[in-house]
């Protein structure tokens, strides 16, 4: 007989030095998955002319999904720009929008940017150690502003759900740009 995983106790191997797991596959975002996602859509253009770069890639374990069951897996963003616009992940809002998610930093440099539905925002540093808490309603998106890859383990209620809606159209409040060789948090001029 088969259960669904997630109904059984079970173990995955994750590297604490790259973050991939050799026991299931990572699923890709590569520039091409992320059109109109970046402020400077000319540079992402002429980025795509030369190839296309792997971004980010994350585990999706099929865990069940039900309200008491939990996702969790890596997330690994690697490092680079587009423009002057640091690597990072679509982003998403939860379906089910009052439920959380901790993301705890393995390896990297960067911010987890929340904002909610209310106007409320904050970009909060990631560096090697730190937990972030992401509190229901709030959108968020992983940002590596470093070198190096930026790694977190991440874990949530597996029946949340991802919604992209308002961030496929709009974006989020603000974006996060080199500014004189550092990161700095400024307004996304696409967002209205
Ligand atoms: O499309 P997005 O916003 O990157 O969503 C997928 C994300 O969801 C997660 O699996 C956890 O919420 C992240 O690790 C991953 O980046
Ligand atoms: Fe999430």
């Amino acid at each position: 007989m088969t259960h669904a995983l997630g109904t059984n106790p079970f173990s995955v191997y994750f590297s604490l030095n790259n973050g991939l797991s050799d026991t299931a596959p990572s699923l890709k975002r590569h520039l091409s998955n992320m059109k109109g996602m970046y402020a400077d859509g000319k540079a992402q253009a002429a980025m795509l002319e030369g190839g296309d770069p792997l971004l980010y890639e994350f585990y999706d374990l099929g865990v069940k999904e039900s309200e008491g069951s939990l996702a969790f897996g890596t997330s690994i963003v690697y490092p680079g720009k587009v423009g002057d616009e640091y690597y990072m992940t679509k982003g998403h809002y939860h379906t089910i929008r009052d439920t959380a998610e901790v993301y705890y930093c393995i390896g990297g440099r960067g911010f987890m940017l929340m904002e909610n539905e209310a106007g409320d925002w904050i970009g909060e540093p990631f560096t090697p150690g730190k937990a972030v808490y992401v509190p229901g309603g709030y959108a968020h998106r992983s940002i590596n502003t470093g070198t190096e890859p930026l790694i977190t383990f991440y874990v949530f209620r597996s029946d949340a759900g991802h919604d992209y809606g308002s961030i496929e159209t709009k974006g989020f409040r603000k974006i996060v740009v080199e500014r004189d060789g550092a990161p700095a948090i400024i307004d996304n001029p696409h967002w209205t």
